[in-house]
């Protein structure tokens, strides 16, 4: 029984000892699980720590409290703290940011203002090169707009300050050595001047001279001889205008004067005639009187027929005398006024060579020289009309601007010549594919503009590629070589609410994606 006892107490021992190895066994699992939860929990802590603190010092420098508060942020965090103690300096961490985040967005939007109002002062300045002006207003109209964050303004100040550079090398080169770029951009400035002011006879010939000379310029000074040049062609035919107006009046006075002496002297004269009138009546008058007294103080008949014989002889006198003053009379009061028509009629035929002549004058103030389109100034009138009209009755009315396409190459290989001729021939190649309620203008230099009534946006592409097709197929030749001349095209249609300048900005910016999309196209803007 012992012995089974013992044997028994045996077995038993070995049973709990091999539980509690089991158990021991177990226990090390877990405590090794443990341990290897642990240390990825505090491997992921550092990361997380690490990441936070990384990120915190994106934000240093931007606040005193908030950098002292992010550092002893990061210290806790790379002592391992416990995240339930982070939590207070965690919420006053996000008042701090949320209230720098209110300031930057007023920042924000204190930097928008400042850069639009730089660009725009830019936009004033003078000395702009046309690309230059071209990118300020792409960049104050769509990239500023974009702007959301800080960042985004970098590549805006980018573009802003190499714009800003262009104008300073402008003005710097313009009191001292001058650039090709700078006298590029003053001699494409002359050449509009000159090509917007009309002048006739003579002046016209030393006009196609000075912009010949213009075009040739390669330095700042010859560009500053040419602008005197400029002024004197001016003012010396302005003088001659002004002499010309002078000489008519001077004509028109000395006319009316004599006019006025005719006048004066066909009154003097009839007045003499007329008191003589008067003289033979009043001499008729008493001889009737006196006929009829001696008839009655006759007392014989021989007496009375003595008396009547001579007073009537008088009176006959008398009256042959009056019809011969009112003959006179008559005659006088006929010449005057023959003489008074004949000066009315030249005095007319002046009037009305001087009022042609203005017209004429008129005409070509209004006109192109150089292709004899309408110029930028009747465009201007014609345009304001359209924009009221189609304003008033709400119809449709396009707007399309365009360019030759490398003209400035045309020049620079063939002549300047050769570039007025390709300006004339694409002026008249353009205004016959145009309807005849179009109205197309010389803007200036190589860009014309188009007004088309009754037009929308649906309808104009069609009118619009069949003239940039039919410029393209005109088979220009210099100097032997067939050469293909393009045009690029903007249009759009005028808006209600719409400004004439606001519809002509949009016009030239489809201009300039047109160019900037390879030439040779069409873009319309809506
Ligand atoms: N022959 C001639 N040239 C002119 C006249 N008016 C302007 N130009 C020239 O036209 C050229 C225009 O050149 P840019 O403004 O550089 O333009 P572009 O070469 O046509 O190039 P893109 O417009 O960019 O395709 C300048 O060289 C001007 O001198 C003119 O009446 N006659």
């Amino acid at each position: 029984m012992l012995y089974t006892g013992n044997n028994n107490n045996e077995k038993g021992q070995q049973g709990v000892s091999e539980q509690l190895e089991t158990l021991r066994k177990k226990l090390l699992s877990a405590i090794s699980q443990r341990q290897t939860i642990e240390v990825t929990r505090q491997e992921q802590v550092a990361t997380l720590a690490q990441f936070i603190a990384k990120l915190s010092l994106v934000c240093k420098g931007i606040d005193l409290e908030l950098d002292n508060r992010l550092a002893s942020f990061r210290k806790q965090l790379s002592q391992g703290g416990n995240f339930q103690e982070l939590g207070p300096i965690i919420n006053e961490l996000t008042t701090l940011l949320a209230r720098h985040e209110a300031n930057l967005e007023s920042q924000l939007r204190q930097l928008y203002s400042c850069v639009n109002q730089a660009g725009v002062n830019l936009q004033q300045r003078k000395g702009l090169p046309g690309e230059s002006r071209r990118t300020l207003r792409d960049l104050l109209n769509k990239h500023l707009q974009d702007v959301q964050t800080p960042l985004d303004f970098i590549p805006v100040f980018a573009r802003l300050i190499y714009i800003y550079d262009e104008v300073l090398n402008a003005c710097n080169t313009a009191q001292g050595d001058a650039c090709p770029q700078v006298v590029a951009h003053f001699a494409a400035e002359l050449t509009q001047l000159s090509v917007e002011i009309s002048v006739q006879g003579e002046f016209a010939e030393q006009m196609r001279t000075l912009k010949h000379n213009i075009n040739a310029a390669t330095e700042f000074e010859q560009l500053l001889s040419a602008s005197i040049e400029l002024t004197r062609i001016i003012i010396t035919s302005l003088s001659r205008e002004r002499r010309s107006a002078q000489h008519f009046l001077a004509a028109l006075n000395q006319s009316l004067g004599e006019l006025q002496q005719l006048l004066t002297n066909t009154v003097d004269k009839s007045r003499q005639l007329d008191s003589k009138i008067s003289a033979v009546y009043q001499q008729i008058d008493e001889n009737i009187n006196q006929l009829s007294q001696h008839t009655e103080l006759a007392t014989n008949i021989a007496e009375l027929k003595n008396t009547v014989e001579s007073r009537l002889a008088n009176l006959t006198a008398q009256l042959l005398n009056k019809e011969q003053l009112e003959a006179e009379h008559r005659d006088t009061l006929h010449q005057g006024l023959q003489s008074m028509q004949s000066r009315m009629q030249d005095l007319e035929q002046q009037v009305q060579q001087y009022e042609a002549s203005l017209e004429r004058q008129r005409l070509m103030n209004m006109q192109d020289g150089l292709t004899k389109l309408p110029n930028r100034l009747a465009f201007d009138e014609r345009f304001d009309l359209e924009f009221k009209q189609c304003q008033l009755n709400a119809a449709p009315l396009c707007l399309v601007v365009i360019d030759v396409d490398h003209f400035k190459l045309i020049n620079d290989t063939y002549g300047h010549s050769a570039g007025d001729k390709t300006l004339l021939v694409l002026a008249s190649a353009m205004k016959k594919a145009i309807r005849s309620s179009d109205f197309i203008a010389r803007y200036g230099g190589e860009e014309f503009v188009l007004v088309m009534p009754n037009v929308d946006l649906e309808n104009v592409v069609r009118p619009l590629e069949k003239l940039r097709t039919s410029v393209k197929s005109i088979p220009f030749k210099f100097k032997d070589k067939q050469v293909q001349i393009t045009i690029s095209i903007g249009a759009t249609q005028v808006k209600a609410n719409d400004t004439a300048l606001s519809a002509f900005d949009r016009a030239d910016q489809a201009l300039y994606e047109a160019k900037h999309a390879g030439r040779d196209r069409l873009v319309v803007k809506q």
